[in-house]
C-alpha cells in the first residue's frame, strides 16, 4: 500500500502530522488521526499512530456556525474517538480561513439561518449550493434540534482529554463549547470570544454559563452573557475561559503538545482527575460517571474477583485475604 500525505482542511492543518479516518462520510466536519511518519527522501516508508485524534468544524464562509448535520457529524466522530481505546485526547477546532472573506472562526453557535420554533431544523432542500439553503428550503417533518446539547454532555462525561484549539470567533453555542472543554487554547490574532446568546434570543442556562461562572468567576461571566461584549484571546486568558493565548501559526502545535503531554501520562490517572474535576459541579450524573470509573477499578482487584468467582463455582465467597482497611 502507497501512503500519502491528507488533503489539507484548513491553513492552520499540518498534513505530515495527521492521516484521514476511514468509514465517515463527512461534508460539516473533518476528522484525522494523529500519526509518526517516517520519510526516505519524499517517499513515507512508515506510519504509526499516535494517540490523539484532530476533530474540525469545516463549514468556514459560515463562521463554521452548526446545522444538525454538523452536530450529528461531530457527535459520530467524538463518539468514534470515545470509543477508540489507544486515543487519550481529541484536539477540536475550526477549519479556516473563510474562502469568502479570509475571516476565522472556531464556532459561532447555531446556524440561525435555519432555526425553527422548536429548534434547528435539518435541511430538507433540493439545491446542490448549500449556502442558498434557507428557512424556506427546511423540511418540516424533522423535528427541530438543539443535541449540541448532547455532544456538550459527550465531551465533559468522555473519559480523554478534550482540547479547544480556538482559531477564530468562538461566539454563541460554539463559545459555550470551549467552555465545556477540558483545556483551551487560543489564537492571538484571530481568537475572538463574544456571547451573543441573549442577541438571538437563545440562552444557554447549562454548562455554557455555569461552567463559565466557575472559570471566569460570577460577575466575569454575567458580563459575558448580559453584556454580549466582544474579548480578546488574551483577555481569554486572564479571566481563566482559555489556558493559554498564543500567536495564530503555533496554535495547533501548542495543542499537540498539550495532547502529548496529556496522553504521555497514566490513562487511569486521567480519567480519574477529569471527572473528579466534574463530580461536584454534575452532581449525582457525576458521581456516577466518577462511580463507574471507581467499579472498573474495583474489578480489577483480587477481592472483585473472589465475589465473581464464588458465585460462578457455586461456593461462599472467602475474604479472608482482604482487611478491613482502616
Ligand atoms: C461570529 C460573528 C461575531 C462574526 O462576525 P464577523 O463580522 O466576523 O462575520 P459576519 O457576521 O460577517 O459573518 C460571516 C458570514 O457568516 C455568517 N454567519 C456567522 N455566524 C452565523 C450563524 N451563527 N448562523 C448563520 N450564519 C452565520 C454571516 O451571516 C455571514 O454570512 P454572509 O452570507 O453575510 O457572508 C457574527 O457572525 C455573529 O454574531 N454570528 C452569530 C452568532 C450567534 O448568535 N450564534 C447563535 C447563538 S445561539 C446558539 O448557538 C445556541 C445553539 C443551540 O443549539 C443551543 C441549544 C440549547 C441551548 C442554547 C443553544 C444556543 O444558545
Amino acid at each position: 500500500m502507497t501512503l500519502s500525505l491528507p488533503v489539507s482542511v484548513s491553513e492552520t492543518f499540518d498534513p505530515r502530522r495527521w492521516r484521514d479516518v476511514d468509514g465517515f462520510q463527512l461534508t460539516d466536519i473533518t476528522y484525522h488521526r494523529g500519526v509518526r511518519r517516517e520519510f526516505e527522501g519524499d517517499t513515507i516508508v512508515s506510519e504509526t499512530d499516535l494517540p490523539v485524534v484532530r476533530i474540525a468544524f469545516a463549514r468556514p464562509e459560515v463562521r463554521n456556525a452548526f446545522r444538525p448535520e454538523t452536530v450529528d457529524e461531530l457527535y459520530r466522530v467524538l463518539d468514534h474517538a470515545r470509543l477508540t481505546p489507544d486515543v487519550g485526547a481529541i484536539i477540536l477546532t475550526g477549519n479556516g480561513p473563510s474562502p469568502k472573506d479570509g475571516g476565522w472562526a472556531f464556532c459561532s453557535g447555531g446556524d440561525q439561518r435555519i432555526r425553527g420554533k422548536d429548534g434547528y431544523r435539518y435541511d430538507g432542500g433540493e439545491t446542490p449550493d448549500e449556502h442558498a439553503r434557507t428557512r424556506d428550503t427546511i423540511n418540516p417533518a424533522k423535528a427541530g434540534r438543539l443535541h449540541i446539547l448532547e455532544v456538550q454532555r459527550l465531551i465533559r462525561t468522555m473519559p480523554k482529554v478534550v482540547i479547544a484549539a480556538v482559531s477564530g470567533w468562538a461566539a454563541g453555542g460554539g463559545h459555550s463549547l470551549n467552555v465545556v472543554c477540558d483545556l483551551s487554547i487560543a489564537s492571538i490574532e484571530h481568537g475572538r470570544f463574544k456571547q451573543t446568546d441573549a442577541n438571538v434570543g437563545s440562552f444557554d442556562g447549562g454548562y455554557g454559563s455555569a461552567l463559565l461562572a466557575r472559570q471566569a468567576g460570577d460577575k466575569r461571566a454575567r458580563e459575558i452573557f448580559l453584556l454580549a461584549r466582544e474579548y480578546s484571546a488574551q483577555d481569554a486568558a486572564a479571566w481563566g475561559v482559555v489556558n493559554e493565548a498564543v500567536p495564530h501559526d503555533q496554535l495547533e502545535e501548542k495543542a499537540w503538545e498539550y495532547a502529548q503531554i496529556v496522553t504521555s501520562k497514566s490513562p487511569q490517572a486521567i480519567r480519574m482527575l477529569k471527572f473528579a474535576f466534574n463530580l461536584a459541579d454534575d452532581g449525582l450524573a457525576g458521581q456516577q460517571v466518577f462511580a463507574g470509573e471507581a467499579t472498573r477499578l474495583a474489578y480489577m482487584t483480587d477481592e472483585a474477583a473472589e465475589g465473581r468467582d464464588s458465585f460462578l463455582e457455586k461456593r461462599d465467597p472467602d475474604w479472608s485475604a482482604f482487611p478491613y482497611y482502616a
